[in-house]
């Protein structure tokens, strides 16, 4: 790729576009060099685990700031709006950021948005001068009241957190990135596999964050470098022009005379 392909979140420019979750690794060292290993630039952190007081706080974040990466806190196990803005403005106390990734959730089954508490939520943390990366789902009309409560960035799911289903709603994914085209679009939680990484960048999404299907791998570190591969490839395939799927044949073999294709012929 000639010129940058740098990623514009907020007030922050990104050549990752890879986020990784920090919770449920083996060891703080395998999360070390699986963050080192994916290249990211952003973690998220919920802001009830890592507790700063504590020891195991201290050196969660003795770890990130050698990494030197960015921290995104998140409202992980927030149910109301209310509970998500408490949190949101602890987070901005103790991590000494703005910047929140704001789950409300709706549904125990699924772990579904409330995407009316989000969109509450997000109003409110906007107003107060937040910059909201908000956790929804693929709904159109949704996207549009996040935007106008103040999100300059979507994070739509592709399945239930931690379900490794890949992507649920292709049509929807596919229509939220038609209908949104300037807006950043962060796929945010279900992808297992990184065939599924590399389908969301294919789409046309912007980056891709995810947790589990990194740190409960059998092997953390290796798995981190596959899903960084399969971002980076999924996202260079969109960049050059994926050719449109076809039900019938059309030969690929070079006829006499036309050995280069329309437009070529020796
Ligand atoms: C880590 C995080 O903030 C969540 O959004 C979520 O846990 C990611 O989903 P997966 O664990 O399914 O990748």
């Amino acid at each position: 790729m000639g010129k940058s392909d740098d990623l514009v979140v907020y007030d922050a420019r990104l050549s990752s576009r890879f986020l990784l979750g920090t919770a449920r690794y083996p060891s703080p060292a395998i999360l070390a060099e699986a963050i080192r290993t994916a290249g990211a630039e952003i973690v998220t952190v919920s802001l009830r685990r890592e507790a700063g007081g504590s020891r195991a706080g201290e050196s969660f974040w003795r770890l990130i700031r050698e990494l030197g990466v960015r921290v995104l806190p998140n409202t992980a196990g927030c149910r109301t709006a209310k509970e998500a803005v408490a949190t949101a403005q602890m987070a901005r106390e103790l991590f000494g950021t703005s910047w929140i990734k704001l789950e409300v959730i709706g549904e125990e089954d699924t772990l579904q948005p409330d995407v009316f508490g989000l969109v509450e939520a997000a109003r409110i943390l906007s107003d107060d001068g937040f910059c909201v990366f908000p956790y929804t789902t693929e709904d159109l009309v949704v996207a549009e009241r996040l935007l106008d409560a103040g999100c300059r960035v979507l994070m739509p799911w592709a399945a239930p957190i931690g379900s490794g289903r890949g992507i649920n709603n292709l049509f929807g994914l596919r229509a939220l990135r038609a209908h949104f085209p300037d807006t950043p679009l962060i796929v945010d939680a279900g992808l297992g596999a990184p065939s599924q990484a590399a389908a969301v960048m294919e789409l046309g999404f912007d980056a891709a964050l995810l947790n589990t299907a990194v740190a409960r791998a059998g092997d953390p570190v290796a798995m981190a470098r596959a899903f960084s591969l399969a971002i980076e490839a999924g996202r260079a395939a969109y960049l050059s022009g994926l050719m449109e799927p076809r039900d019938m044949a059309a030969p690929s073999t070079p006829v006499l005379g036309r050995a280069f294709g329309d437009g070529f012929e020796a």
